[in-house]
């Protein structure tokens, strides 16, 4: 198996009690409302049934005893266009919704649970939460794609108009199948090459491949575009020729693409051109391209992920500094989008301190599902329990319970589009995610985008008995392991709060003495501010205020190193290597402790995947077994690297029982070139 069929595995039903009864039940399915979406349900269905049962399902349009039936129509439990319901006995199931999008979802649930091999007699009633749900691809044109581990683009531009891949439609189905509805296909550091007629026209060709599964396509926009192709003289937000530029391209994009999903910008920011380049706001920015978008249903999508070089100011503040004075001022086509966290999808952040406070502009959530800072693809690490965390996390913006997942669900402020976005993961490789586990990371984005209030276990679980195994001995294994693998990349790389230490350019590995970089802000020393006198980086009024950005409540939790989450400790507070956390250990001990508990724990994580060699099909085994033995070596190589570095300021001992490494720090700093970095 080599695992690009990803987690839609028809394969026959072992259990023959359980598979008879699903034939029985489902003989064939009535597809009563026809519309190009509702075949692809019916398409699905048969597939999967099929599949299941071994016996070939019939697609009819006429109701019948013992089928499936697809019906369009309503009623009260569905809360929105896209939600369904489905009731289902021994004797067939109907499912309804208001969509043929919607009936699409409830197909893929019906599937779903009978892949699960749950019960035939259910009734179910479900509605999304985010109305868009969205892969962003970093994608370039000449099929590159920024920070994918898993080959090359999965879009063929050079083949596009004329030949349409088929792993576009499996790549529809994956996603149609855990509720994403949107994509935005090119990097968001963008060629203004994809709005030129040659490119709109190999768009077009996607949407129209998406469309059915119900997939919008978006793109990501150069804000210099007028000057580079419209030969106009500025791209001056408020300039008349400008607007009128934008306009007419927005009118030119929908005639090749009617239901055009909207623009992803990502404006004055790591050098990409925007507003500010003519003494503009963001919002100037954005709301001009919302008034271009005027008369159609497309949004505007501006990312806040904006910071100066300044290596005393403190990146964590600025997004929201540069933002909070815009809140109100935006056109209601314009959605802001926020990174889960302050800096950049480190391992762990606390969530943006701008989720919560934005009562009159609708924040998105951007996840980022490659794993630029987890470990590639090479790392087994689940992000889900992360996503989760944040989804959680409570602002306190309007009282207790006010998390970020009610921000991002609009619930909170009461916005009227709601977004998730993920960057993808997906790439050429056969498997889509090079690391097979890299897929449960997509599938979990999905599936949270579509109800974020549902557990990263019972996501792990569904995956695991799509993707790998039914065996219940096995499943529980897989799913423990799954559980454990971010809390363990964290200990070996960045425990306690600590960030931002990676190799530079490659962001992979450990590279915490970086003392010089391309900017001041990108160094490592800038986050981790080791010194003699102890390490982090004090946001609570010393080294910055960026504490004071949140609610009180969160202050107080993260305030006091004594009371707080240890897990965001060294985010907020720069501490003595002797000072004495509550565990009993100091820093110094704590820290240590953490490093070398991450590296025994990849060693627990390898044994527990040898134990399933019965139950996981030979390919997908030893694919998952080599990259444990690689992040093996490299959770050593972050480990010795971080304390070898720290114990120069420490000048401290590791604590009594952990082994002293057998090489030095020119050693670990060697390593970069002996692993094929540099
Ligand atoms: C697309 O650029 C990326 C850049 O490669 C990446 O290192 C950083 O995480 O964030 C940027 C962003 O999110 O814009």
């Amino acid at each position: 198996d080599d695992g690009s069929r990803l987690w839609l595995k028809y394969d026959l039903i072992q259990d023959e009690a359980y598979r008879k009864s699903v034939q029985k039940a489902f003989r064939q399915i009535i597809v009563l409302d026809q519309t190009e979406t509702t075949q692809v349900a019916a398409d699905e269905l048969q597939k999967a049934l099929s599949g299941f049962t071994g016996k070939t399902i019939s697609i009819n349009n006429s109701p019948a005893n013992k089928s499936i039936v697809l019906k369009l129509g309503s009623d009260p439990r569905i809360q929105k266009n896209e939600g369904f319901t489905i009731s289902s006995t021994s004797k067939g199931a109907e499912i309804i919704s208001p969509s043929d999008e919607g009936l699409l979802y409830g197909a893929f649930a019906l599937i779903r649970r009978i892949q699960t091999g749950q019960s035939l007699d259910f009734e179910l009633a479900e509605s999304p939460k985010v109305q868009v749900r969205m892969l962003n691809h970093w994608d370039n044109a000449n099929g590159t794609v920024e920070r994918g581990y898993a080959g090359s683009s999965i879009w063929k531009w050079f083949e596009l108009p004329y030949r349409i891949d088929p792993r576009y439609i499996e790549y529809a189905r994956a996603n149609a199948s855990i509720g994403i509805n949107a994509a935005s296909i090119n990097n968001v550091n963008a060629s203004s090459r994809f709005l030129t007629a040659e490119y709109l026209e190999k768009i077009k060709a996607v949407a129209d491949v998406l469309r059915p599964y119900g997939i919008k396509v978006f793109i990501s926009v150069n804000f210099r575009s007028p000057r580079t192709l419209g030969g106009l003289e500025t791209s001056d937000p408020l300039d008349p020729g400008v607007r009128q530029w934008w306009k007419y391209k927005t009118e030119e994009i929908h005639r090749y693409i009617p239901d055009f999903g909207g623009y992803l910008v990502k404006a004055n920011s790591e050098g990409e051109p925007g507003p500010q380049d003519y003494g503009r706001t963001h919002a100037d920015g954005a709301n001009m391209l919302a008034d271009a978008m005027k008369g159609h249903e497309g949004v505007v999508i501006w990312r806040a992920f904006v910071y100066e070089a300044d290596p005393n100011g403190d990146r964590f503040k600025e997004a929201f500094n540069q933002f909070k004075p815009l809140d109100g001022t935006f056109h209601p086509k314009v959605i802001v989008q926020v990174k889960n966290g302050p800096i950049d999808f480190m391992p762990r952040e606390p969530f943006h301190p701008m989720f919560g406070v934005f009562p009159k502009t609708p924040l998105a959530m951007e996840f980022q599902i490659t794993q630029e800072y987890l470990g590639h693809s090479t790392h087994l690490t689940y992000l889900a329990p992360m996503f989760e965390e944040v989804l959680d996390s409570d602002t306190y913006a309007k009282g207790e319970g006010s998390t970020v997942g009610k921000v991002i669900d609009g619930s909170l402020n009461n916005y009227q589009v709601t977004v998730m976005a993920g960057v993808a993961n997906t790439g050429s490789d056969a498997n889509w995610t090079g690391h097979p586990f890299g897929q449960s990371n997509w599938y979990a984005f999905g599936r949270l985008a579509w109800d974020h209030t549902l557990s990263s276990e019972q996501i792990a679980e569904e995956w695991t008995k799509m993707t790998l195994t039914k065996k219940p001995k096995a499943v529980k294994e897989v799913v423990d392991l799954m559980m454990k693998s971010h809390p363990t990349y964290v200990k070996y790389t960045y425990p306690l709060g600590l960030a931002h230490m990676m190799g530079e350019g490659h962001h992979y590995g450990p590279q915490p003495w970086l003392e010089k970089s391309g900017r001041p802000d990108w160094t490592s020393v800038y986050y981790h501010r080791t010194a003699k006198d102890g390490i982090g980086f004090d946001r609570t009024g010393g080294m910055s205020d960026a504490l004071s950005l949140y609610s009180p409540d969160v202050q107080k939790a993260w305030g006091d190193p004594q009371t707080m989450d240890l897990n965001y400790l060294l985010w907020f507070h720069h501490l003595d290597w002797d000072y004495e956390l509550p565990t009993g250990k100091t820093v110094w001990n704590e820290l240590m402790t953490r490093y070398y508990q991450g590296v025994d724990e990849v060693e627990e994580l390898q044994k527990q995947w040898n134990s399933l060699k019965p139950y996981i099909d030979q390919e997908i085994f030893e694919n998952v077994k080599g990259r444990l033995a690689i992040q093996h070596k490299e959770a050593l190589w972050w480990r010795d690297s971080c304390y070898l570095y720290f114990k120069q300021f420490s000048e401290k001992p590791l604590p009594v029982g952990l082994e002293e490494p057998k090489r030095t720090l020119e050693d670990v700093k060697e390593l970069e070139h002996i692993y094929h970095l540099r």
